[in-house]
């Protein structure tokens, strides 16, 4: 889990000061923004009582605010714009993340926006069908078990946000890697299997808007890349570890 630490300091600013408060937060934040401890930030209104305000810091750690920030450059200015509303603090304490937390189901996986099991079922059966046939390819698959396509859409599926049946039922993330290793993947195959996947993503009819494609591709840039790293001579098997969860990244659906 994470060393992150989260500040929450709650104020109670009078209605006729908010606005002062407001702006002199939006000066004091290109401190925040400036610091390498501060992971983000967000001050917040209460909706039903307004006079209400919590700031929310993400530090590194705790030690990182207290004896980094606090004794940087970059305090002194921060505490001047943020000083006259110091006896507005209601509460100011780090709290340490516990393992409750997630996402709701507001944003679709990549995994459902593609279509489900049926789609990444098409995607690589199609997939395969092209690389059997492919001057550069078809020699690193030689002897293909026909139940690969299936084993790779269900890591693809699993990737994307789906069920974890590849790591229920396939051996997981350290199985997947020792498929690639010693099998001394070159640039232009990989190259060929980036393109040959995006031909593959297209006949089997995946979503063409720019947020997914550009999120599928990121994740099969990252995945041959690692492919390439783990099939070569100097690849040392990673430690144990869940199989890679890819999401929107900079860009969500758009959902209109
Ligand atoms: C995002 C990129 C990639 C993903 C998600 C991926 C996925 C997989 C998976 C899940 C397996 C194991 C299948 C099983 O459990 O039976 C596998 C095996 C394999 N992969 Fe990949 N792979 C990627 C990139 C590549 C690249 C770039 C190459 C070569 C150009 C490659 C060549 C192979 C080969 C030769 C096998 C072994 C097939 C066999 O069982 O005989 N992979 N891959």
């Amino acid at each position: 889990m994470t060393a992150h630490t989260v500040e929450y300091i709650r104020y109670r600013v009078p209605e006729q000061q908010s606005a002062e408060f407001l702006a002199a937060y939006t000066r004091a934040a290109a401190q925040l923004a400036a610091a390498p401890q501060c992971v983000d930030y967000e001050l917040a209104r209460c909706e039903e009582e307004p006079e209400s305000f919590i700031l929310r810091i993400t530090w590194t750690s705790i030690a990182d605010h207290l004896e980094g920030f606090r004794r940087s450059e970059l305090f002194p200015p921060f505490l001047a714009e943020v000083r006259p509303y110091v006896e507005r603090i209601e509460e100011m304490r780090h709290y340490r993340p516990t393992p409750v937390r997630g996402t709701g189901a507001a944003v679709p996986t990549l995994y459902d926006w593609a279509g489900g099991d049926a789609a990444f079922s098409r995607l690589t059966s199609i997939f395969y069908d092209k690389v059997v046939k492919d001057d550069l390819l078809a020699p690193l698959f030689a002897g293909l078990p026909p139940e690969h396509a299936e084993h790779v859409a269900l890591w693809l599926g699993e990737v994307f946000g789906g069920p974890a049946r590849y790591s229920e039922n396939q051996g997981g993330h350290g199985h997947m890697v020792a498929k690639h290793m010693g099998r001394d993947i070159g640039e232009a195959q990989r190259r060929r299997w980036v393109d040959l996947i995006q031909d593959a993503a297209d006949e089997a009819g995946l979503p063409t808007d720019a947020e997914f494609r550009s999120a599928f591709l990121a994740y099969v840039e990252w995945g041959t890349r690692l492919a390439v790293y783990f099939s070569g001579p100097d690849a040392q098997p990673p430690a144990e570890q869940p199989v890679p969860k890819w999401n929107w990244g900079a860009m969500p659906p758009y959902q209109g």
